[in-house]
């Protein structure tokens, strides 16, 4: 006989989408939980059938059942860390902001989910304005893409410059700190993201990863945020441990399916099978 050795890990709560073809939503916020040493816990939102060429199908769970995930884990289990993705419509927007309140979710990361990096729009234009007007002011850390940034700041954003005015307006929002996320930029910029907190405005900055392969990134840095938060480091600190996480998973991402593949969160163990 063996006896189990206990751990006692920190946990992390994703509230998110399905994602059929695993490289996004759900699927990809549990993998980068798990590489994170973090106990992922999940409520989901909505279930769509999607594969490395798009979205074909989105099918909503009732707000109620998201509710019930959210409290089922808070109430017995218990998270230092939560993220939203894909909220897709008001109700779940609205459910999801109440409980936040209510049950006091702590180190919230928003990434709202709104637009592919590719500009085609995700959620109707009510759940755009449900996710401004009731979860955006609740979030500790905000991380819109390209497009989400230009919504949400209602600006254009192409250069460097544009995408500091666009995160310092959107921290007029309510989040305690904000990052704009570079990947839908043209040419070097697809590396850069910019951080305003309300104090610092910083530049992070990586090589472009040359890669058609990047189904999943953002989900993926705000999962690798939600972690790193989870394991107490600061709100800054959290966010440049994920973004050199996303950017390895970057160098190592998945040649799958006819379109963009996703990126490989399985990174490390790659590396660790290499002569
Ligand atoms: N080709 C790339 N090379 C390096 N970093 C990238 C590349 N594409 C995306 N990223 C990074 O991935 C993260 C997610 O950004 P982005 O792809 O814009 O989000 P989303 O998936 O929400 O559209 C950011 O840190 C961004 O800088
Ligand atoms: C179920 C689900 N959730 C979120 C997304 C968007 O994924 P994201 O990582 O933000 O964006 P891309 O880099 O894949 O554009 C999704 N597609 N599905």
């Amino acid at each position: 006989m063996s006896v189990s050795n206990y751990l006692t890990v920190p946990v992390a709560l994703t509230i998110a989408g399905s994602d059929s073809g695993g490289g996004a939503g759900i699927q990809a916020d549990l993998r980068t939980f798990a590489f994170h040493k973090v106990h992922g816990t999940s409520a989901l939102t909505c279930v769509t059938a999607q594969n490395t060429q798009g979205v074909d199908r989105v099918d909503a769970l009732p707000a109620a059942a998201v509710i019930a995930q959210i409290l089922a884990v808070v109430r017995d289990i218990g998270v230092q860390a939560v993220k939203t993705g894909m909220l897709l419509n008001p109700e779940i927007i609205a459910a999801v902001a109440e409980q936040a309140m209510e049950e006091h979710l702590p180190n919230l990361v928003v990434d709202p989910v709104m637009v592919s990096r590719t500009g085609s729009q995700l959620i109707a234009d009510e759940a755009i304005l449900a996710l401004r007007e009731c979860l955006i002011p609740l979030a500790t850390i905000l991380t819109p893409n390209r497009y989400e940034a230009q919504i949400l700041s209602a600006s254009e954003i192409d250069t460097l410059e544009s995408m500091q005015a666009a995160a310092q307006r959107i921290f007029t929002l309510g989040a305690r700190a904000v990052l704009v996320k570079g990947g839908g930029m043209p040419g070097e910029l697809r590396g850069v993201d910019v951080w305003f907190d309300g104090n610092r405005l910083e530049v992070l900055k990586t090589a472009t990863v040359e890669t058609i392969h990047t189904h999943g990134t953002g989900c993926t840095l705000s999962a690798a945020i939600t972690a790193n938060l989870a394991l107490g480091h600061d709100m800054f600190t959290a966010v440049k441990l994920a973004k050199s996480y996303v950017t390895s998973a970057l160098h190592y991402s998945l040649q799958l399916g006819q379109g963009q593949g996703p990126v490989g969160h399985f990174f490390p163990l790659l590396e660790s099978s290499q002569p």
